[in-house]
């Protein structure tokens, strides 16, 4: 078992949790003056480079992360060891509350998709505020009860939508979590294999998918960049 957090690079200077953009966005909103001040003090922020694991499937949660910035995704591994990613998780929301709160090892990977700064906030600190301010409790269950329906309808996209329209989904879901640069692509840079873990097809099936919306006019591929072109078709084939 990896041990929480050791092997990512600890930031010299931490900053203090008031102005950041967790706190604002995430179930940490509900902290008073005195919890958030004892939350600067005991956290540490990392720095997490693309590519860098996390937390991984079977890992003890000893804490929850704060996303401070960049994007990770969340994959789950079948035992022939093929990788589904099952969602992305984005700067102010917090990470691994599901496991700590449930007192289970993870069964899922979080894998950052570009350079990161994330927070971690130990178990015996979220578990006191957890415990000691209803406002608190009630925003992580509330939280959590979010991401269950999310999930729910994740398994029922996968189980109605054919391949293609799971790509064309896709596409629209990153667009709503990332936006889209100057030129109109798609403001985060997966490779092809990421994209068909996304969708749940193989690479070479997304690769020809993607042709043949390309051809289509619905969007347009520069390289690994891709844009939308008309994303009220694309939708269409979503639904
Ligand atoms: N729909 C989702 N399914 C699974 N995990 C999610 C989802 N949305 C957010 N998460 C976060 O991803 C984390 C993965 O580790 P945990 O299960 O401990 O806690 C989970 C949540 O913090």
């Amino acid at each position: 078992m990896r041990i929480f957090a050791v092997e990512l690079k600890l930031l010299g200077m931490s900053a203090k949790c008031e102005q950041c953009i967790v706190r604002e966005l995430s179930s940490l909103k509900a902290l008073n003056k005195d919890e958030i001040i004892h939350l600067s003090n005991c956290k540490d922020s990392y720095e997490v480079k693309k590519g860098e694991t996390i937390f991984s499937e079977g890992d003890t949660m000893n804490g929850v992360y704060c996303i401070k910035e960049g994007t990770c995704k969340i994959v789950k591994m079948n035992s022939k060891g093929k990788s589904t990613i099952l969602k992305f998780i984005k700067k102010g929301e917090l990470l691994g509350q599901r496991s700590v709160l449930s007192e289970e090892v993870s069964n899922l990977s979080a894998v950052a998709v570009e350079d990161m700064k994330v927070c971690f906030i130990p178990k015996k600190e979220l578990m006191t505020f957890f415990n000691e301010n209803n406002k608190f409790s009630l925003e992580v269950t509330k939280d959590i009860c979010h991401q269950l329906k999310e999930a729910n309808e994740f398994s029922s996209n996968h189980t109605h939508r054919t391949v293609k329209e799971r790509l064309a989904f896709t596409l629209l879901h990153l667009y709503e979590l990332a936006g889209a640069d100057t030129d109109g692509f798609l403001n985060i840079q997966l490779s092809r294999e990421e994209i068909a873990s996304t969708v749940g097809t193989a690479t070479e099936s997304c690769i020809r998918l993607l042709a043949e919306l390309k051809k289509a006019d619905l969007i347009e591929l520069t390289g690994k960049r891709i844009k939308i072109v008309h994303h009220n078709e694309l939708r269409k084939l979503a639904n």
